[in-house]
């Protein structure tokens, strides 16, 4: 095999808690993250020109070794010890950029995955989660996708039971957000009301789908949704359609809202794809 293609999918945060700081600057946190079908197509095919080369179809994401994509697979070759005979990625980007649905960090997944079977190197999830921690804190939950807690940094993963299915209206205003940046603030202003990960870890083993919509909540809202207006003008846009619930993923600014309902989800998308164009319908993985 030469070549492999491989969908990586975006995350949202159902909750998102900051818990503490660590003595190199990262933060520890307790959030359930989970898989949405949007997603990137990263395509990754061996070449022998000896060069990592990669394309992507939007102008303002970084090709070179800046790319999360190319720096996993740096990372892949210098874990395995194997020699780069050249490679081939291109990315098809549908995930908005700087939005807090781990983009970057998918693509890198994807390409460590898709590398571990190109190479035959049959390193394992948690091998390749080890090599994708070095990458970033969402990459290892990336690798492994679906409905999870996690704690630390982001890397302790443990399973939860799938999320009831439902649609997902995402929406990205028209400006980018650094997640550095988001963690160095929420340090000086950390809000007194907390997610309630534990009741939403019950809902989930309860298949509770109102339960779910009732406990989103993302710490980090509050330190986005100060700064930008577009946040709360999304969330009320996603609720007067009728959401069942709605919040801001990762460090935003993406805000979605999770609907049973197939009427007012495309109407909550109709509404604000006229607004903002980084609008997104999609669905529960
Ligand atoms: C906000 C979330 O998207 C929630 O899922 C993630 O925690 C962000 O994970 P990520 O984008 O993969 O983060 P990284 O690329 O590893 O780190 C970017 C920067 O965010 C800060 N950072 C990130 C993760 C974390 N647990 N604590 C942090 O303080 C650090 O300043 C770091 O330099
Ligand atoms: N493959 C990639 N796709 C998108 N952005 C990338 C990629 N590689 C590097 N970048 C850079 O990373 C920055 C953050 O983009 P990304 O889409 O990963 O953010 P994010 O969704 O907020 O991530 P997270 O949710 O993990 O914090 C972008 O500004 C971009 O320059």
């Amino acid at each position: 095999m030469n070549s492999i293609k491989l969908d990586a999918h975006a995350k949202i945060n159902l909750t998102l808690d900051v818990t503490g700081k660590l003595d190199n600057g990262y933060h520890t946190v307790r959030m359930v993250m989970q898989s949405v079908g949007l997603h990137d197509n990263v395509t990754v095919e061996k070449t022998d020109d000896g060069q990592i080369t990669l394309t992507c179809d939007r102008p303002y994401v970084p090709t070179d070794g800046r790319n999360l994509a190319v720096r996993a697979a740096n990372a892949f070759f210098a874990h395995t010890g194997l020699v780069c005979p050249g490679l081939r990625i291109d990315i098809c980007k549908r995930i908005p950029v700087a939005a807090g649905l781990a983009g970057g960090s998918t693509d890198a997944a994807a390409v460590l995955r898709a590398l571990d079977t190109l190479f035959e190197t049959n390193l394992g999830l948690d091998t390749l989660c080890e090599i994708g921690l070095t990458l970033g804190a969402d990459v290892p939950y990336c690798l492994r996708g679906g409905t999870m807690l996690a704690e630390g940094i982001g890397e302790v993963l443990s399973p939860l039971p799938a999320a009831p299915h439902c649609l997902v209206v995402l929406c990205k205003p028209a400006f980018a957000v650094s997640t550095a940046a988001v963690y160095a603030q929420i340090d000086d202003h950390m809000p007194d009301v907390r997610p309630d990960t534990a009741g939403m870890c019950q809902a989930l083993a309860q298949g509770d789908y109102n339960g779910v919509c009732h406990r989103l909540y993302n710490v980090m809202e509050a330190v986005t949704a100060v700064r930008h207006a577009e946040i709360g003008q999304i969330k009320d846009i996603l609720l007067s359609c009728g959401a069942d619930g709605a919040a801001m993923s990762g460090s935003g600014p993406t805000t979605f809202g999770l609907f049973h309902d197939p009427n007012k989800a495309q109407m909550a998308f109709n509404r604000l794809k006229a607004i903002f164009p980084d609008t997104h319908l999609t669905e529960i993985l």
